[in-house]
């Protein structure tokens, strides 16, 4: 199997282009393990999960993405613009402007190919964000907001503004992202019966009107540089809290570097960032 590694911001992915190929190369219940044991930096070849690139009949393509502990996720904002650079640069398409299926909804990409025919930079369209606490999916009344609301994990008590872009992000503001042990609270609040579905926990500080730092301890994979998703969901959850406001483009400061995030006034978030290659191969002996 040919494998392509991509990163969008240090979230890193590996890439299996399955264009043209009935969707299950593998038997389904495989991709889970595949993930779990490519994803292992000492026995595989280290990665936050894996990513599938299929045909799809109701997008130009499809995109499926597991986490490194084998979970399907339904949507990947750092794997989207991944698999858009790949796609354009491998002439899947020709257009630099296509669609793609995730399982969290249709979306559309732009794909900015430079003077030296180098795409560096992919915006996305990422839909809308799902503020119900039912289509999060989370406790509580199923018609309500999350938004900066208490809730007590452990000894602890977390203020949360939560929503989906997809898939599931609980959102706290905090005065400074570096001084925060995401590693034991994120374990915490992903596991909790709070989220039936786990969830992704964001640490946003919000610097001006205009700048955010973001950290994040993802569902399925633990702390990664970077989340794209999780990018978006702190621009909202920043300004359904007030912080922000809506259709500014918010530069999102994250461990792995910088995006660009606009929720616009017709309830669309759009996300802009880099994607970059690491290396291609070949794999050998996955399931022994
Ligand atoms: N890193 C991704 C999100 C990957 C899935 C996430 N861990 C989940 O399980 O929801 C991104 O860039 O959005």
């Amino acid at each position: 199997m040919k494998f392509t590694k991509m990163h969008g911001l240090g979230n890193n992915y590996i890439l299996f282009d399955q264009v043209g190929y009935p969707e299950n190369i593998l038997q389904e219940q495989d991709y889970p393990e595949l993930s779990r044991k490519i994803s292992d930096v000492n026995f595989g070849i280290g990665s936050d999960g894996i990513i599938l690139i299929c045909s799809s009949e109701k997008a130009d393509f499809k995109m499926r993405i597991f986490n490194e502990d084998g979970s399907e996720a339904k949507n990947c904002g750092n794997g989207l613009r991944c698999v858009a650079k790949f796609l354009y640069d491998n002439q899947h398409v020709t257009s630099p402007h296509f669609t793609i299926e995730t399982l969290g909804g249709i979306v559309s990409v732009v794909v900015e190919v430079d003077n030296n025919k180098d795409v560096e930079y992919v915006t996305v369209d990422m839909g809308e964000p799902k503020l119900l606490k039912g289509m999060i999916p989370m406790e509580g009344d199923p018609f309500t907001l999350t938004v900066n609301e208490s809730y007590t994990f452990g000894e602890e008590m977390y203020k949360l503004t939560c929503l989906s872009m997809g898939n599931p992000h609980a959102i706290m503001f905090v005065d400074n992202v570096h001084d925060v042990a995401l590693e034991e609270i994120g374990p915490k609040i992903e596991y909790s019966s709070v989220f039936p579905e786990r969830v992704n926990v964001g640490i946003v500080h919000v610097k001006n009107r205009k700048e955010i730092d973001y950290r994040v301890w993802e569902r399925g994979s633990g702390i990664t540089m970077a989340c794209g998703t999780g990018a978006c969901a702190s621009v909202v959850a920043a300004t359904i809290n007030n912080l922000l406001d809506q259709n500014q483009a918010i530069l999102v400061h994250l461990p792995g570097g910088n995006l660009s995030i606009r929720w616009d006034e017709q309830g669309h978030v759009w996300m802009r960032g880099e994607a970059s290659y690491i290396c291609h191969g070949e794999l050998e002996h996955v399931f022994n």
